[in-house]
Formats: C-alpha cells, sequence, structure tokens
C-alpha cells in the first residue's frame, strides 16, 4: 500500500484503542477519513513504546459490494495483512454502532477470507459467526499428502501431534496436560514459522478441563503470544470436537477471559460470543516512512540534528 496520509486533516488519524478480551487494537474508520498506511507505519504505530501499540490494527472500510454493510480489514503488529480476527470482529461491530456508521444489530463485514457475520447481543456483547472451518490442508495451508484430524510434525527434534485449522486464517493446535509458559515460548514460534505451514500460523495450546470447557494459550502469527485469541479458540473447538474431546458447546478460558464458542460439527459454521471493550479515543501524525540508511554516510542517529530532535512516533 502506498502511504500518503497528508491527505486527512492536518495529517491526523483518528483511532480508537479497543480490546477483545485483552487483545487489544487499533480501529481506524477509514469511511469518514482518508487512510494509506504502509506496513512500515504500521508496524512503527503498533510500537508499545513509541506508537500506539497493538495486537493488531483493524480498518473499517466502505464495502466493495451490495451484500455487506462495511469491508473489515486487519494487520498484524509485524504489518502484515490476514485474513481473520475473531476478538477484532466483535470490536469492529462495537466501534461501528458507537461511531454511528450504522443502527443494525446484525451487520455483515467483507473481510479477505469471506463475508462474517456480527450480531451485537448486549451493551458490549457480540456474537460473530466465525464461517465453516476449513479442513483441507492446501486451503489452510498446511503441507499433507492427505487430510486428517491429527498430524504427526517434527518439531526441534521431536514429534508432536498438531490438529490444522483454517477460520480463514491458519492455526496449528495442539492437545497438552498443562499448559507452561515454557511450552508456548519454545514452541510457538517454532510452530508459526514451521515449513509445513507457508504461510505461517497462529500455535494454539489447549488443555481440556472438561468436555465443554478447555484452557488455551496462543502465540499467534506475527504478533506473539496474546492475551485472547478470537480465531485461535474457535480452531481448538474444531480440533477438540475432531479428536471426539468436546461437546457442541464450549467455555474458552483464556489469559484475558473467557469466549463461549459453538461448532455443531463438519460443514456448519463455528459461532464465538464474547465482550468488546472500547478503552480510549486518540489521535496519531503516522510516522513518515522508515528513512533508508545513507549511502556512505554516517548512520542517521549519528548525524548532528538541526533544531529540536524530531520525537519519532
Ligand atoms: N487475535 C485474532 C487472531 C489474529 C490472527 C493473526 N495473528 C493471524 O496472523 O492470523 C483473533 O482474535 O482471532
Amino acid at each position: 500500500m502506498t502511504s500518503d496520509n497528508r491527505k486527512g486533516r492536518g495529517g491526523w488519524l483518528r483511532f480508537t484503542k479497543m480490546h477483545g478480551l485483552g487483545n487489544d487494537f487499533m480501529v481506524i474508520d477509514a469511511i469518514t477519513q482518508p487512510v494509506q498506511l504502509s506496513a512500515d507505519q504500521i508496524r512503527r504505530m503498533g510500537d508499545r513504546h513509541l506508537g500506539v501499540g497493538f495486537d493488531q490494527l483493524l480498518l473499517v472500510e466502505p464495502p466493495e459490494r451490495p451484500d455487506v454493510d462495511f469491508r473489515y480489514r486487519i494487520f498484524n503488529a509485524d504489518g502484515g495483512e490476514v485474513e481473520q480476527c475473531g476478538n477484532g470482529a466483535r470490536c469492529f461491530a462495537r466501534f461501528v454502532h458507537d461511531q454511528r456508521l450504522t443502527r443494525k444489530n446484525l451487520i455483515h463485514v467483507q473481510t479477505a477470507a469471506g463475508v462474517m457475520t456480527l450480531e451485537v447481543t448486549g451493551r458490549n456483547q457480540v456474537r460473530v459467526d466465525m464461517g465453516i472451518p476449513e479442513l483441507a490442508p492446501a486451503a489452510i495451508p498446511f503441507a499433507a499428502d492427505e487430510q486428517a484430524v491429527v498430524y504427526p510434525v517434527e518439531v526441534d527434534g521431536q514429534m508432536l501431534d498438531l490438529s490444522a485449522v483454517s477460520m480463514g486464517n491458519p492455526h496449528g493446535v495442539m492437545v497438552v496436560e498443562s499448559i507452561t509458559d515454557e511450552l508456548v515460548a519454545t514452541l510457538g514460534p517454532l510452530i508459526e514459522a514451521h515449513p509445513r505451514f507457508p504461510a505461517r500460523a497462529n500455535a494454539g495450546f489447549m488443555q481440556v478441563l472438561a468436555p465443554d470447557h478447555v484452557r488455551l494459550r496462543v502465540y499467534e502469527r506475527g504478533v506473539g503470544e496474546t492475551r485472547a485469541c478470537g480465531s485461535g479458540a474457535c480452531a481448538a473447538v474444531v480440533a477438540g470436537r475432531l479428536r471426539g474431546l468436546l461437546d457442541e458447546r464450549v467455555k474458552v478460558e483464556l489469559a484475558g477471559g473467557e469466549l463461549t464458542v459453538a461448532w455443531p460439527g463438519d460443514g456448519s459454521p463455528v459461532t464465538m460470543e464474547g465482550p468488546a471493550t472500547r478503552v480510549f479515543e486518540g489521535r496519531i501524525r503516522p510516522p513518515g516512512e522508515a528513512r533508508r540508511p545513507r549511502r556512505g554516510g554516517r548512520p542517521d542517529n549519528n548525524r548532528k540534528k538541526k533544531g529540536r530532535d524530531k520525537a519519532s512516533a
């Protein structure tokens, strides 16, 4: 995407900081203000010390087709655009309501993964139709000769039993006796970047407490471990049901709180319900493009800066 945010008034962008169970977002209305951001600008705004700080940036855009109300675009903190964000979808629904961009309680949004239906069910509760899970290896994408519920995958010299599920975005799900910090910190990045996931993956670690109650931690693609992951919760329930471990309706306990996820089974969509919380409103002048290092000259940070040091956003 080209970067040309000078068109906004003085180049400032209005945004709302929101979260879904601690999975946090910078939500930008790209309907009433012009927005053009590069991956580098998104990355720099996502910095938790120099920018706004977020797991994902969500763009609210006008619909591109007659059967939807909005276009919903999702960018990870690393600047990469992705297909799906469940916690973000709940915040998207709350945002378009709060900003009076719609009065509907049933909202259809177009994402890179297809059309999603968001239903505002309460003050800050939203139910999301997350679509039909994709299990065909080629569509996830996941490298496998044939579709299976569990794939033996070599990671760091050990064989893991992984389920591979797409909720529009790719997930690798492990079922473990207990979820330790060490397990998530060591295996999370290795599963995220595993060569059998050519588009990388979100790595879910699920502990089954009861057929209707699981604990889950997710090391997210392009972000790292988040306090909650909606699409990860859906992928974990699908994996657990396929393994014969879970009921149709499951309470998913995440670090940031609980989601209710339901999946009747093959061919049916997964539904997820949970909160969407607004934290603050703000304005930011998107950072300029990262300066390319000068050829031959001293690196920028050693040059004498004329005048006042510019704070880099
Ligand atoms: N936090 C999001 C998942 C973002 C997925 C993103 N990390 C990816 O690369 O797919 C959720 O609630 O579904």
